[in-house]
């Protein structure tokens, strides 16, 4: 935080139960110069990491399949979500972080991970920042069912679908979340499982 152009001024809590939602007040100096006063809520929910999961010699890709309950309040008729899998990070790296939710949520214990990006999926809300990476997963790498922790209540199902089925979900509109999409299309553009 170095911008002269910025100076945080006020930040209040208006709700810190499971994330944190803050009202920030900043002065900010306009391109004529003069200094005006913003006020903007920032939803702060720590950061992730999702993954592709693919495996060349079938053409396959591993998804999961699980309830996001603001889809549901927002015109998604059944609330279930086709995702890549993705964690919060905790205390970890990212890159430990997406090899620790590859396993608890789809079984695969995976060694390599390949970092392509990282993105602030939605910034004028949320200060959310996701790292992104591809991995090649097979059959001797699956050492549980996966499926999310119990205790956090995940109740995640694990997919493993045609790379080709996988990216027709984007246009027929089974595929809805913006990092999958993200996932699949880097895939696609990148010749990754060819
Ligand atoms: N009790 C309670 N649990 C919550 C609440 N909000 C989230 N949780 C639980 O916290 C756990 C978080 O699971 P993770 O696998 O670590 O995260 P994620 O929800 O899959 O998040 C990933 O996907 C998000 C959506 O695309 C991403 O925003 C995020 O960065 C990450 O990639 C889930 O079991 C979720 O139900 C809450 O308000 N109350
Ligand atoms: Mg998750």
């Amino acid at each position: 935080m170095t911008n002269p152009k910025i100076k945080i001024i006020k930040s209040e809590i208006l709700s810190d139960n499971w994330y944190t939602l803050r009202k920030i007040t900043y002065d900010y100096q306009n391109k004529e110069g003069n200094w005006e006063t913003h006020y903007r809520e920032a939803y702060d929910r720590g950061n992730g990491a999702t993954i592709l999961l693919y495996n060349k010699s079938n053409q396959t890709v591993i998804l999961t399949r699980q309830l996001r309950i603001p889809t549901y309040l927002n015109g998604n008729e059944t609330g279930m979500m086709i995702e890549a899998c993705a964690g919060l990070l905790d205390t970890d790296n990212a890159e430990d972080c997406i090899k620790r939710e590859t396993e608890e949520e789809t079984g695969y214990r995976v060694s390599e991970v390949r970092k392509i990006f990282e993105v602030y999926m939605s910034p004028g809300s949320v200060t959310e920042i996701i790292y992104f990476f591809v991995g090649e997963y097979s059959k001797d790498m699956k050492v549980n069912e996966g499926g999310g922790l119990d205790h956090e209540q995940e109740n995640i199902e694990v997919l493993e679908m045609p790379f080709e089925k996988a990216l027709q979900m984007i246009p027929s509109g089974e595929i809805k979340d913006a990092k999958t999409i993200m996932l699949l299309q880097y895939a696609k553009i990148n010749n990754l499982l060819i």
